[in-house]
């Protein structure tokens, strides 16, 4: 509501301007304007008076005070401003199907480095090394403790080291049993391919489709910074998937909603080798499926070494 000393005339669905209030702010911006540039007002008509808005109007007055069809529209007005707000895009997921060298990340923390040999094993082998494997292996229902709660682990699972292995809050003691004997080829023939003397090994069974192993990295201190783990499957195919870790936000916690995935099916005598940055940087998993599979066994081989009491 206008009240005696705040009048302005509304002209054409704009407020006229006064020579003092937003005209001269539009001046002081821009090029000069008339008033007779902004009031389009007929000759002889009368503009506001200028005394009419009170100093408090004018600082607080919004710039399209003296907007109107004729205004000469300054350009800077018009410039982009970028949101504050950064607006994230989460990058397309991937599918690696052929056989190589695939660097999938730089940070840095350094590479990280996947080599996939989908056939590493002929199938026939690899049959012969799950029937073997499935029978030889004594497998182990397993719990995590999430939260201080004991879960079911959805898979069994059995570990060879002199070493005893932490993760997801529980210890597996050190098993010296001996290894049965495709475990022992096996070692051998990776350690011949890699170069890399590889000393102890973690082996899943999946019984079905619904058995899986959740987000996780494979960090334990015993591995070293930077470990490099060779992992050999056997049985039906299943996916495996890794996703890039985000940065911590302020509260130590990540948000993996934009993350990059990447997926690699492996199938049966398939070998996955993870080295560099990529347990720093990335997490994997074996999702649960919703179709019928098959068992499937997964060996990882590892270096595992004593930690250094500092
Ligand atoms: O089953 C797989 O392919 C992965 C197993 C795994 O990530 C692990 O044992 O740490
Ligand atoms: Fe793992």
């Amino acid at each position: 509501m206008n009240t005696g000393n705040q009048r302005r005339s509304r002209v054409q669905g704009g407020w006229a301007a006064t020579s003092s209030g937003a005209s001269s702010r539009l001046k002081s911006s821009a090029t000069a304007v008339s008033s007779s540039d902004i009031a389009c007002s007929k000759k002889g008509d009368k503009l506001p008076m200028n005394n009419a808005i009170s100093q408090k109007e004018k600082m607080k007055a919004p710039i399209w005070l003296g907007k109107n069809i004729d205004q000469v529209v300054p350009k800077s007005k018009y410039v982009f401003e970028y949101p504050e707000e950064e607006i994230k895009v989460k990058p397309e997921d991937q599918v690696i199907l052929k056989p190589g060298v695939y660097d999938i990340s730089t940070e840095p923390s350094g590479l990280s480095r996947l080599r996939y040999f989908p056939q590493f094993i002929e199938f026939s082998r690899s049959e012969a090394i799950f029937a073997e494997l499935y029978d030889s292996i004594e497998w182990h229902q397993r719990y995590d403790i999430h939260n201080g709660v004991h879960a079911i682990q959805p898979r069994l699972t059995q570990w060879y080291s002199d070493l005893p292995y932490t993760y997801s809050g529980i210890t597996v003691e050190a098993n010296t049993s001996e290894w049965p004997k495709a475990l022992k080829e096996l070692k051998e023939q990776l350690i011949e391919v890699t170069g890399i003397e590889f000393n102890s090994l973690a082996a899943n069974l999946y019984r079905d489709g619904h058995d899986s192993i959740g987000w996780h990295t494979d960090d334990e201190p015993i591995m070293g910074k930077r470990p490099v783990i060779a992992s050999l499957s056997f049985g039906e195919e299943r996916v495996f998937e890794l996703r890039k870790k985000p940065p911590m936000n302020e509260s130590g916690e990540r948000d993996y909603t934009y993350s990059q995935v990447i997926r690699i099916p492996l199938r049966s005598g398939a070998l996955l080798i993870m080295e560099g940055c990529t347990q720093l940087d990335w997490q994997h998993r074996v999702p649960k499926e919703y179709h019928d599979r098959g068992p499937r066994i997964n060996i990882t081989f590892r270096v595992a070494r004593p930690v250094e009491k500092s």
